[in-house]
């Protein structure tokens, strides 16, 4: 089991207490493709930077290739980094935007003293289908759609065993959704590497997993094979997203 997360909870305290995330369970296996899908506030962001461990999670335990990673420090975090990442909804602002995005993707492997081959690296480039040139430029310099890749291509130079994708179609032009959405599947397919795809769109998450989970207010409201969820649901507020009256 690639991994593990145990009764995962976050309450966030702004005038009052907003539970983000009650006491999620489920299990990821290598090279598993989750969507994991929910409307806006049903938690899915909140999930995604716990995991990563951006922000810390208040009760449950997450264990990460058979490591307990739910306390970890910064420090080791770096270490849990150099295999799980993740990538974002706004590519650009993901950029340092002063570098270009060749710098900023090679200090990637540079930080976790990961040595990638030429070779490795041209191979990486052509699969992320970005024109070479466009590495020399700045990240405003560039489409969203061309940014994606090149996050893609900043992702995948550190070998990771999991990519948490939140949002990562959904600042794009439709067209663009789907490549994307295609190098994604594809990409991790290929390298065996799991994703944990977070989207709004509900035929993306069909067509690009195989299990998919449904948040509603904080809590895993349903969770099994994508075909199954999406055809014979078996939660009210399944039945509702799916026929998207929410
Ligand atoms: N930093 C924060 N401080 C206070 N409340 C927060 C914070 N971040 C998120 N929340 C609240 O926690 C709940 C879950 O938010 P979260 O962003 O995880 O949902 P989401 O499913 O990702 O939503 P969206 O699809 O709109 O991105 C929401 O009610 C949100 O307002």
């Amino acid at each position: 089991m690639l991994l593990t997360v145990k009764n995962l909870t976050k309450t966030y305290y702004q005038y009052k207490p907003i539970q983000a995330l009650d006491h999620i369970s489920f299990q990821m296996d290598a090279g598993e493709i989750i969507a994991v899908i929910g409307e806006s506030g049903s938690g899915k962001s909140t999930l995604a930077q716990c995991l990563c461990r951006f922000i810390n999670s208040d009760e449950g335990e997450i264990f990460f290739d058979g490591q307990d990673i739910t306390h970890i420090s910064e420090q080791h975090c770096k270490k849990i980094y150099s295999q799980m990442q993740m990538v974002f909804q706004n590519p650009i602002e993901s950029f340092h935007p002063r570098k270009t995005l060749r710098k900023s993707i090679i200090a990637g492997p540079q930080n976790f003293h990961i040595h990638i081959s030429q070779a490795a690296w041209h191979q990486l480039v052509e699969e992320v289908q970005l024109n070479t040139s466009f590495l020399d430029r700045y990240p405003h310099q560039i489409s969203g759609g061309e940014c994606q890749r090149a996050a893609l291509l900043r992702a995948l130079c550190i070998n990771p065993k999991l990519l948490v994708c939140d949002e990562v179609t959904s600042a794009l032009d439709v067209s663009t959704q789907g490549k994307i959405a295609d190098l994604i599947k594809s990409i991790c397919c290929s390298h065996h590497i799991a994703c944990l795809f977070i989207t709004h769109d509900l035929c993306l998450a069909r067509w690009i997993s195989t299990k998919t989970m449904v948040l509603h207010n904080g809590r895993l409201i349903e969770n099994g094979p994508t075909e199954k969820i999406f055809t014979n649901p078996q939660e009210n507020y399944t039945k509702e997203l799916l026929s998207s009256r929410i």
